[in-house]
């Protein structure tokens, strides 16, 4: 009697200080993988009793698909990221433990810090599903240098469609016979753009108030604003003042700037960081400027867009605690500022900015103010807020095919619009 007890106090001794281990999958490629996995040591050594495995698993493309493949398999992770328009998504998967319930119960936690422009993003019908996390727009990256060399003023980077066009006629190069050997501009052939370009018009992509009073119905897209963004991305195509990429190839779109073989691209606030380290070993100075607008439009706003952080179900309510742990960590503003720096992902906290404003750290790197001041100046409403539809992979996927046909010369942008428009409605029927 008196050795089973002493073995049972063992096995209790020894469980107690069983770790509880959990998953956590990322998106983030290149340096990023360490910068994310330094994060999660110091939250370890926070929190001995919780191990986290770390995994960057792919794009966000393939996490998505992954997650859907390992909730299948019953085998989830405990934390996902995911990009911004796998929402409404997720939300339907009814595999999640949104984040608002765990908030509900832990007084720890102030959400009232965090930036209201984020928030009506991630927000559904005033629920926080997912944590935000690495939360980014698009920018206009331009290298001054060229700009010099070009008589273009490095200090006015264009703001219309007019302006850009003038200043990518100016960056063209061409050799003796004539060839094209530096080009204006450049961005990844993404429907993130389009999307953001409906915004930056004031304009929603789907109805229902973009998806939000209630679920999106139809895309609502084929109009002026949209063609303003497609007649610009057709024209720049035929002049041979942009080079176009594969799709979602922010890589090559990436490149094409460092090597100097474009003047300018649009992309995302999460290349701040690199691009500032590209530009420095290249030998050009970097500028970066607000996205400009077409002629005469008035500006509505950026959409948040990057990723946020999803628990996913477990059986053990143990390891869903250790994974709040863990996204309630992400979200506090050392690690945000880490982030922030690491990468031009925005900070997700007012607080964090408060820290770094007061710092001087926006006075010594503008560039990653330049992202902050577009998102703070954007006017929020339905259509800035962004839209949440449940097909959003699917719409973006029928938006990117018909402007590759576009690009291709295969049909015009009026056609690409209406065929954009037919595949999302068709997409988000067969949704419901
Ligand atoms: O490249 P990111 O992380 O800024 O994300 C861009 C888009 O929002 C992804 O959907």
């Amino acid at each position: 009697m008196k050795k089973f007890l002493v073995i049972s106090l063992l096995v209790l001794t020894v469980l107690s200080f069983a770790k509880v281990k959990i998953q956590f999958w990322h998106a983030m490629g290149g340096w990023r993988i360490e910068v994310i996995q330094n994060m999660v040591n110091d939250f370890m050594k926070l929190n001995p009793d919780i191990e986290v495995e770390v995994q960057y698993v792919g794009s966000y493309e393939e996490i998505l698909a992954k997650t859907v493949a390992a909730v299948q398999a019953g085998t989830p992770p405990h934390v996902v990221q995911l990009n911004e328009i796998s929402t409404q998504k997720m939300i339907d998967s009814g595999v999640v433990v949104p984040v608002q319930d765990m908030i509900d119960k832990d007084p720890t936690f102030d959400v009232g810090l965090f930036l209201p422009q984020v928030l009506n993003y991630y927000r559904v019908g005033e629920k926080l599903y997912s944590m935000p996390w690495n939360s980014s727009t698009p920018l206009l990256y331009y290298n001054k240098t060229l700009f010099k060399e070009a008589g273009l003023d490095p200090d006015n980077p264009p703001r219309t469609y007019s302006e850009l066009i003038e200043a990518c006629r100016k960056l063209v190069k061409k050799d003796e016979k004539g060839n094209v050997i530096r080009s204006g501009i450049t961005w990844p052939l993404y429907s993130w753009f389009f999307e953001e370009y409906m915004a930056l018009q004031n304009k929603s992509l789907v109805d229902n108030d973009n998806g939000r009073t209630k679920k999106a119905t139809k895309a609502t897209f084929n109009n002026e604003a949209a063609m303003n963004f497609l007649n610009l991305w057709d024209k720049l195509t035929k002049e041979g003042l942009m080079i176009n990429t594969k799709r979602a190839d922010w890589t090559a779109a990436r490149q094409l700037f460092i090597s100097q073989t474009v003047g300018m691209l649009i992309s995302s606030t999460s290349d701040v960081a690199l691009l500032m380290n590209e530009s420095a070993k290249q030998g050009f100075e970097l500028g970066t400027a607000f996205l400009p607008l077409p002629d005469g439009a008035q500006r509505g706003g950026v959409i948040i867009g990057g990723g946020s952080l999803w628990i996913i179900k477990q059986k053990d309510q143990q390891e869903i605690n250790a994974a709040w742990k863990l996204v309630k960590y992400l979200a506090e503003p050392g690690p945000q500022i880490t982030w922030h720096q690491a990468t031009g992902y925005f900070p997700i906290r007012v607080d964090a900015i408060q820290t770094l404003q007061v710092q001087g750290y926006y006075r010594d790197n503008p560039h990653h103010l330049t992202a902050i001041l577009q998102l703070l100046t954007s006017v929020q409403n339905y259509n800035t807020n962004g839209a949440i539809i449940g097909a959003f992979p699917e719409v973006r996927d029928a938006i990117e095919t018909a402007v590759e046909k576009m690009i291709s010369g295969s049909i015009t942008p009026k056609q690409a619009l209406d065929e954009a428009e037919k595949n999302a409605n068709k997409a988000i029927k067969e949704y419901f």
